[in-house]
């Protein structure tokens, strides 16, 4: 088992002023494992606390009560550099300042490469994600959304992490770019036995990348499905609901 969530309650203070106090809950005891080399989806209506369960898995924000267990561990300290994230909005997750070889160092900055060998690392992260030198000294503007999305990746890939929480990772792209960085993390999964944990909203992305899937409702998990080759023989009627509406299928009772 690579990642175990157990419980997660986390809620936030609702209301200005006096009213604060009030607060509401957004996840309300998620539950799920993550085994090691699977790509586990998230799907669930926006709102119902997807990127807020990745944020507590990050460590970006702390639950309320529940732990997190990263290969049996509770210690983040120990696995915190086991883990990265690739967010949907690639234009805001890097500085427009930096050129594409810092955004790519920001994860290589405690490493102890320097000069040319750090260059060369940079370089082959690119080739690893189907860019190449060209790119080194471009800015994030001069690069289309896939290409700085593949930056994105890159930067995530440098340390070599076992986990990845893609969250909404392709939703900002063309369908065409999208499938190229499906394919891409997919081919980065099997080569490198990461995890993904795929927060998304969209269920074909699900089938084409997913191991199993999890419907998320209102800040808990409705259902698991075991095999995305299964999806139509869910149970939940939220989890129907959501597939009859993407899916052009009709869904077994
Ligand atoms: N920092 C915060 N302070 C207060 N409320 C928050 C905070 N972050 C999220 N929320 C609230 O928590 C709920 C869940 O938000 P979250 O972003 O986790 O949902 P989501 O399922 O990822 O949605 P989407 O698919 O639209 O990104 C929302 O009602 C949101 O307004």
């Amino acid at each position: 088992m690579l990642l175990e969530a157990k419980d997660i309650h986390m809620s936030f203070p609702e209301g200005d002023g006096l009213f604060r106090r009030k607060r509401k809950e957004v996840l309300k005891g998620v539950s799920f494992e993550l085994h090691k080399g699977e790509c586990l989806g998230i799907i669930g209506e926006s709102g119902s606390g997807k990127s807020t369960l990745g944020k507590v898995i990050l460590g970006l924000e702390k639950q309320d009560s529940g732990k997190i267990l990263f290969e049996g561990s509770e210690l983040r300290k120990q696995w915190q550099s086991e883990m990265n994230v690739v967010f949907q909005d690639y234009t805001s997750s890097v500085n427009p300042k930096f050129k594409v070889y810092e955004i790519i160092n920001e994860t290589l900055l405690q490493s102890k490469l320097s000069g040319e060998d750090k260059r060369k690392k940079i370089i082959e992260l690119l080739e690893q994600v189907g860019l190449n030198e060209d790119f080194y000294y471009r800015y994030p503007h001069q690069l289309s959304g896939g290409q700085l999305q593949r930056v994105c990746i890159a930067r995530a890939i440098a340390k070599m992490p076992k986990f990845i929480l893609l969250d909404e990772a392709i939703s900002s792209l063309d369908v065409s770019t999208q499938v190229q960085i499906l394919d891409l993390l997919i081919e980065l999964k099997e080569k490198y036995g990461l995890s993904y944990l795929f927060i998304t909203h969209d269920l074909t992305a699900v089938t084409y990348i997913c191991d199993r899937v999890l419907f998320f409702k209102d800040g808990q998990v409705v259902e698991t499905v075991n095999n995305t080759n299964k999806l139509k023989y869910v149970k939940d009627e939220y989890s129907k609901l959501l597939l009859g509406s993407v899916l052009d299928i009709e869904i077994s009772c």
